[in-house]
């Protein structure tokens, strides 16, 4: 079985960041490990608290991964700090790690703030050049490239400002401002839209980490880029169409759309 390592936050209602990103690796087949960055106490409707690792023991985790069981990628998430960061990139490169995937999360969907911003400046110069795709959403987009999005051709330019200047290929994922469900990959000097249908599902905490892991979770069965950002795209449309409703704000996906089995009934 191909293994994938989240390094992410906790989400105690189960919809995002680590929660998210094990049952999207189950649901794509491959096996799951994580290194937790922080706990988060938090539900659909907002952030409350966060209790960060230390960063000695974040890099304690990633070890402990690493020296056993060797993923075949890996998805970075929720990293608060600078210092978290470093100690990131700092084991990734000494594990010679391969298919990295970086979802420079910064802000809920419940718009709460999940990233210092002091922290952004570590984040592109250290983590990101490490990745072999980053994927931002708009606002996070707009911070990396420093430009101001308002329609495609500024996603395509501002794709292109931030896979030039970290040397990995870049999903722009359209999110809410210009077309839900269109995202913009930039890689190899060229952009591909992937377009999918839009879902009328107001229920989207976590739509950031599944799409991250779906791709981590193909990347590690041996897929392309393109391949894995489009069985990832398939994935979300599914986990978003079975209009799971749970919680009072913007709620999680089903992620076992599709792999609901006989232990899955009700009495
Ligand atoms: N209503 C929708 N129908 C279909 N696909 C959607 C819908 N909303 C988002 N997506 C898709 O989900 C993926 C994640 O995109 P989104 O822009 O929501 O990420 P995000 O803002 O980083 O998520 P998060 O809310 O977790 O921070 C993208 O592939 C996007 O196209
Ligand atoms: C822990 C965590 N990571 C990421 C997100 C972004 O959706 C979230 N809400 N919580």
């Amino acid at each position: 079985m191909r293994t994938a390592l989240s390094i992410a936050g906790s989400d105690s209602s189960g919809g995002a960041g680590i929660q998210a990103d094990i049952k999207t690796m189950l649901a794509n087949g491959v096996f799951a490990m994580t290194a937790i960055t922080a706990l988060t106490a938090q539900n659909t409707t907002g952030v409350r608290d966060i209790l960060e690792a230390t960063p000695a023991f974040l890099g304690e985790q990633i070890d402990a991964v690493f020296e056993d069981i060797r993923p075949d990628a890996v998805k970075i998430g929720m990293v608060s700090s600078t210092q978290l960061i470093e100690v990131i990139a700092q084991r990734l490169t000494f594990h010679q790690a391969k298919n990295i995937v970086v979802d420079p999360v910064m802000v809920a969907t419940s718009g709460s703030e999940l990233m210092r911003t002091d922290a952004v400046a570590a984040l592109q110069e250290k983590l990101i050049p490490l990745a072999a795709v980053v994927t931002p959403n708009i606002p996070e987009a707009q911070i990396l490239s420093g430009m101001t999005i308002r329609d495609a051709a500024d996603m395509e330019r501002a794709a292109r400002a931030i896979g030039d200047s970290c040397g990995c290929a870049v999903l722009l994922k359209g999110g809410h401002s210009v077309s839900d469900a269109d995202d913009l990959l930039y890689a190899d000097g060229s952009v591909q839209w992937f377009r999918g249908r839009r879902i009328p599902n107001p229920n989207t905490h976590g739509t950031g980490c599944t799409l991250s892991s779906a791709i981590a979770a193909n990347l590690a069965k041996g897929f392309s880029l393109d391949q894995s950002v489009r069985r990832a795209k398939e994935y979300i449309s599914g986990a978003l169409g079975a209009m799971l409703d749970l919680g009072s704000g913007s709620g999680p996906m089903d992620h076992g759309f599709d792999i609901h089995s006989a232990f899955a009934e009700e009495a």
